[in-house]
């Protein structure tokens, strides 16, 4: 096992750059007509135009920041980098329950943490470098783009034609119009990774995926943190009894919850933050040092001049595509945040190869929400794919569900991590799995065992005969499918309707 980051070296931040957007690159003459321009480098344009370019068409990639988007540089990256060192700070916190010496304060060396997050982006970053791109044929372009017609761009000043194009140029945090916020000062995702002090009071505005993650991140450091959602419970994309689970665990970290509460004004009080809240006509204070803004986000499409191509787009939901991913100008895609109510970057990739094949290699390829796993990495971590108990009372589809405790799961009880469960729908009078919800310390790797079974389109009887390792987390999902055919003794065979959901 691996224990160690990977090693420091004083120049960590000069070779980041140098990947990311080096300081000496000189952007390509334009070629007469390219096969494929992208708009945007993150997880979507990167995916898209590599894709493209291994297949041998003439690709043109255009990014105003950095390569590798929100996921790299203050995303999915950095935030797992961060959760991972709260974990170990956890993990000593509690290691008298497994006979090991507690630590029941420990110091924490803020600056290390934050060079172990940097050092394992720039490691990360190697494997989409500038470099690396160009050598794969792609021309590359730092600036900003937009459109100058239907079947060409501008990159700052220089004009790029193509035959297709893909807009995949992400989304930002959404700033709420709270009173005095700018005044006072707040930070969001894109500036959290730049602190260089850890916060002693922490005050966040929104239990969404972002806020509980990164809450319990910088409580479990040490910050005094209290989270206020505007909803009666966090996560309100998940099942009640998966977000149940997170607001006791959170409690249990020490905490401050403030559920349907919303966030109405800020001010400043000499170095001190207040964030002023209303619950049920009741007004509150939250005395803090920072505040972090985590309401969601919107997609990056202003400055586009989508109108000079004749793309209709929506202001908080973005381009507006197909289930093709096409837009209203048929030589125009767009996949990633820039369009998708799923914003996540397993979700961004797909969508861009899937649009890429749709663009040039003749491919009809629908998008479907439905076969993307997604995950909250709190701790427990929340997953899910497929359909939701209220998706399936929304389209009145009859659904049984099957729920195995984690507390009854032998390896969870040698692991110590018993809080959680994974529930499988099941389509009723069948075998078909529809969907699955998993609360569980590794929940981000067992939801991938559904989602290679619903996208392999085997069933709740097949599964039950599936051997697993043993003792293993992931025999809950094997457990599950031997109370469905406890449940249903054999009288319901194989579903002959059942497809492949993907
Ligand atoms: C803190 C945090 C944690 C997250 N954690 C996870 C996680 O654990 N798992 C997960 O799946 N998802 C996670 N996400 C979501 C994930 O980061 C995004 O869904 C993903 O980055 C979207 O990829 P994208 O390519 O569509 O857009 P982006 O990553 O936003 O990339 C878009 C790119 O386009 C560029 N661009 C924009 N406009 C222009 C223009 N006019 N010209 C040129 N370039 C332009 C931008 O500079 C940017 O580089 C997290 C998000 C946040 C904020
Ligand atoms: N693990 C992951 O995959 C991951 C992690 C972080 C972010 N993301 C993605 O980033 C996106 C943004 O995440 P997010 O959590 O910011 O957005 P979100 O929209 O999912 O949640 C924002 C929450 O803020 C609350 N809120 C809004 N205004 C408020 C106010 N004034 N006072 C109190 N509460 C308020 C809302 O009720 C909502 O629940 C999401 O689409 C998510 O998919 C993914």
């Amino acid at each position: 096992m691996q224990r160690t980051a990977p090693e420091a070296r004083p120049d960590d931040e000069a070779r980041f750059l140098e990947r990311v957007r080096p300081g000496n690159w000189r952007n390509p003459r334009p070629k007469g007509l390219y096969d494929l321009a992208v708009i945007g480098a993150g997880p979507a344009g990167l995916a898209a135009a590599e894709h493209a370019a291994r297949r041998g068409f003439s690709v043109a990639l255009v990014e105003r920041a950095h390569l590798g988007g929100n996921s790299l540089n203050a995303g999915s990256v950095p935030s797992k980098a961060i959760i991972r060192t709260a974990h170990a700070y956890d993990a000593m916190r509690d290691a008298g329950e497994f006979g090991a010496p507690e630590v029941e304060d420990p110091a924490l060396d803020f600056t290390a943490a934050m060079a172990r997050m940097r050092r394992i982006r720039t490691r990360i970053s190697v494997y989409h470098s500038a470099h690396d791109l160009a050598a794969l044929g792609i021309d590359l372009f730092f600036g900003e783009a937009r459109f100058a017609g239907a079947n060409a761009l501008f990159v700052d000043d220089e004009r790029l034609a193509f035959r297709k194009a893909l807009i995949a140029t992400g989304a930002r945090p959404r700033i709420p119009d709270i009173p005095n916020l700018e005044r006072t000062g707040y930070r969001t995702s894109a500036t959290i990774f730049e602190m260089t002090a850890l916060p002693k009071r922490l005050a966040v505005i929104g239990g969404g995926p972002l806020g509980c993650e990164l809450a319990q991140a910088f409580c479990r450091l040490g910050a005094h943190v209290t989270i206020v959602q505007n909803n009666p419970k966090f996560l309100p994309r998940e099942e009640r009894d998966a977000a149940e689970i997170l607001s006791w665990s959170m409690a249990r970290d020490g905490m401050e919850i403030r559920l349907n509460t919303t966030a109405t004004g800020t001010r400043r009080k000499g170095d001190t933050k207040i964030l002023e809240t209303l619950n049920n006509d009741v007004s509150g204070e939250i005395e803090a040092d920072e505040i972090l803004v985590c309401t969601g986000r919107v997609p990056n499409i202003e400055t586009l001049d989508l109108a000079a191509a004749g793309i209709a787009a929506d202001p908080r939901r973005g381009v507006t595509v197909d289930e093709f991913l096409r837009s209203s100008n048929p030589d125009v895609y767009a996949a990633g945040d820039a369009c998708l109510p799923l914003k996540f970057t397993n979700a961004a990739q797909s969508s861009a190869r899937m649009a890429v094949g749709n663009a040039l290699l003749g491919t009809r390829q629908r998008h479907d929400n439905s076969v993307i796993p997604w995950c909250t990495f709190c701790d427990p971590e929340i997953a899910h794919i497929g359909l939701q108990v209220w998706d399936a009372r929304r389209q009145a589809i009859p659904i049984k569900s099957y729920t195995v405790m984690l507390n009854d799961v032998d390896r969870a009880i040698t692991d110590g991590q018993e809080t959680g469960f994974v529930k499988i729908h099941v389509a009723e009078g069948s075998d078909r799995i529809l969907g699955a919800t998993i609360v569980a310390s590794r929940a981000s790797e067992l939801i991938n065992e559904m989602a290679v079974i619903m996208s392999a389109g085997i069933g709740m009887q097949a599964l039950a005969d599936v051997v697993h390792t043993y003792p293993a987390q992931s025999g809950a999902i094997m457990l599950a499918a031997q109370a469905y055919r406890r449940d249903t003794d054999g009288t319901v065979r194989n579903d002959p309707s059942r497809k492949p959901l993907a």
